[in-house]
């Protein structure tokens, strides 16, 4: 079975969680999905304090090397088990996701364009993009909500480390697309994605 990689990145609060979700939604278990998030490194030997002031936004901060020798072991037909992010402990948790190879493996997050050995496994890599204030503007609703934050945290984190690496190494990957959309909830484009997944899961390969 042949597989196809498809690589999903943009900007924290860009909306790419959102695209990603209608595609899973669409597609059901057709289709595999993978969040980079789940691959940041654990950090068990360090306390809670600590683990909040570390930077979450540089390459280094994932354990991409996993990452990528699960895809390699999907791609060769086998299941994997995903690794689980805590956020509201910033560490992994002890579960893991039981992910089966599919023939279309979608790969979500920030970085992953970043490093060349994952841009160059993806087939299609598709962008998404947002204004900054609407992204920070998601974030601290969503941060709150949903991770276990403080407002003022969330600003600190945005202006120290989210910021700075996202003009780093987020936003320099955007030209490395093939396709740059403008919202997670933009229609035509989910359309696109959506047509071309149909025939790659229709077609005989
Ligand atoms: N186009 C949009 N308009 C309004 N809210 C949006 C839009 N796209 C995403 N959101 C909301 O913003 C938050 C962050 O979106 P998400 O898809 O999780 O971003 P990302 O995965 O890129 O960090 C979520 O609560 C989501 O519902
Ligand atoms: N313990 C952590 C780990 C990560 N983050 C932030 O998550 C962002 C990436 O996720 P998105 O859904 O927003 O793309 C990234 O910007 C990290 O700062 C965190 O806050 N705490």
């Amino acid at each position: 079975m042949k597989c196809v990689l498809i690589g999903i990145a943009g900007g924290t609060g860009s909306g790419k969680s959102t695209f990603t979700n209608r595609l899973k939604d669409a597609f059901c278990d057709d289709i595999a999905v993978i969040y980079h998030d789940n691959y940041y490194k654990k950090q068990d030997g360090i306390s809670f304090e600590e683990r909040k002031k570390m930077n979450y936004d540089h390459p280094e901060a994932f354990e991409t090397e996993l990452l990528l020798e699960q895809l390699r072991s999907l791609r060769a037909g086998e299941a994997v088990d995903c690794p689980v992010y805590d956020y509201s402990m910033h560490n992994r948790s002890q579960d893991v996701v039981k992910v089966e190879p599919k023939k279309v493996i979608l790969v979500e997050g920030i970085l992953v364009f970043a490093d060349e050995r994952l841009r160059s496994m993806f087939d299609i890599k598709i962008f998404v993009e947002a204004d900054a204030d609407e992204r920070i503007l998601r974030r601290v609703i969503r941060d709150v909500k949903d991770r276990g934050r403080d407002i003022e945290g969330v600003v600190e984190q945005y202006l120290t480390t989210v910021k700075p690496m996202h003009y780093l190494y987020v936003e320099p990957t955007k030209p490395m697309a093939d396709v740059i959309i403008n919202s997670g909830m933009n229609e035509v484009a989910f359309q696109l994605v959506k047509t071309n997944i149909e025939k790659i899961l229709e077609s005989g390969n």
